[in-house]
């Protein structure tokens, strides 16, 4: 069987470097592009690129993927910043072009993508629920992309079993100390040196708590879930939000 044909946008990051590697190291990959912020997207069109791998910045990573699916490229997208709305234009812009595939992975480590099935599993059963995400400081957004998707599914796991808001009686908070409100489910972002990425979920009930953490001690945590997605992208079409969708959870 032929080698998956791979490029990594954004190689010189944190995050791309590791994942050259990655998937240099990985049977079945070959690595054929690497590119950076001065490089042009089109020297990737005469190498036969299967799958592109985009990690770079919230500030670039729309455009690159929408180059990306104009071009029939299979892509899978750690960079964060994909809001509602970016997501239903690529949507868009995928079901004109019906054999790609895009997965938008707000966290590739193993034990984040199983902490937000947990909470998302816990979410009908507590009244309570906060995110509290932890990150090291050269992080250039907040709250976090695994924070949001984490929130959002808790709101939506909460409104499928018909539960209300979460009690709150704070009237006054002019300093925003009650964090972001992602679909109701507020959200906490901490930045602080030495830190990779850590989420909390905080859920409670009249007498108990339940305290779902994850924590990514380095950018290894995230190397394995991208060859995964790099593995089987061409099994899907379409847009995937969540390494989850992948994996059977
Ligand atoms: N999904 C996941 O599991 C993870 C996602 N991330 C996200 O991945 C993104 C990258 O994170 P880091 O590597 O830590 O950041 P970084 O700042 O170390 O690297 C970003 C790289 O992208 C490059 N770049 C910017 N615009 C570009 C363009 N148009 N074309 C090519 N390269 C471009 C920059 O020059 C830089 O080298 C962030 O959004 C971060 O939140 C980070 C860790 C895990
Ligand atoms: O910037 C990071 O470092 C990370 N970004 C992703 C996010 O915003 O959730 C994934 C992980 O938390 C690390």
């Amino acid at each position: 069987m032929n080698a998956i044909r791979v490029a990594v946008i954004g190689a010189q990051g944190r995050m791309g470097a590791q994942a050259v590697d990655a998937i240099t190291e990985a049977e079945g990959l070959e690595l054929v592009a690497t590119l950076g912020s001065s490089d042009s997207l089109e020297s990737l069109l005469e190498k036969s690129i299967d799958v592109a791998v985009e990690l770079t910045v919230p500030a670039s990573t729309e455009a690159n993927v929408r180059f990306l699916v104009e071009h029939d490229i299979d892509t899978v997208v750690g960079t964060t910043g994909w809001d509602a709305e970016k997501l239903s234009g690529l949507e868009e812009l995928l079901a004109k072009h019906a054999d790609t595939a895009v997965l938008i992975a707000p966290n590739f480590s193993i034990g984040a993508v199983l902490a937000m099935r947990f909470a998302e599993l816990a979410a009908p059963y507590f009244d309570s629920a906060e995110v509290v995400e932890i990150h090291h400081p050269r992080k250039l957004d907040a709250p976090s992309g695994t924070a949001n998707h984490t929130a959002q599914r808790i709101a939506a796991a909460r409104n499928d079993a018909g539960l209300p808001p979460v009690p709150d009686a704070t009237e006054i908070d002019p300093n925003g100390a009650r964090g972001a409100v992602v679909d109701g489910i507020h959200v906490h972002a901490i930045r602080q040196q030495g830190m990779t990425a850590s989420e909390e979920i905080h859920f409670g009930s009249s007498g108990e708590a339940l305290t779902i953490r994850t924590d990514s001690h380095s950018s290894s945590a995230f190397m394995p879930g991208i060859v995964t997605a790099v593995r089987s992208i061409s099994d899907y079409t379409g847009l995937l939000h969540g390494l989850e969708n992948m994996l059977d959870l």
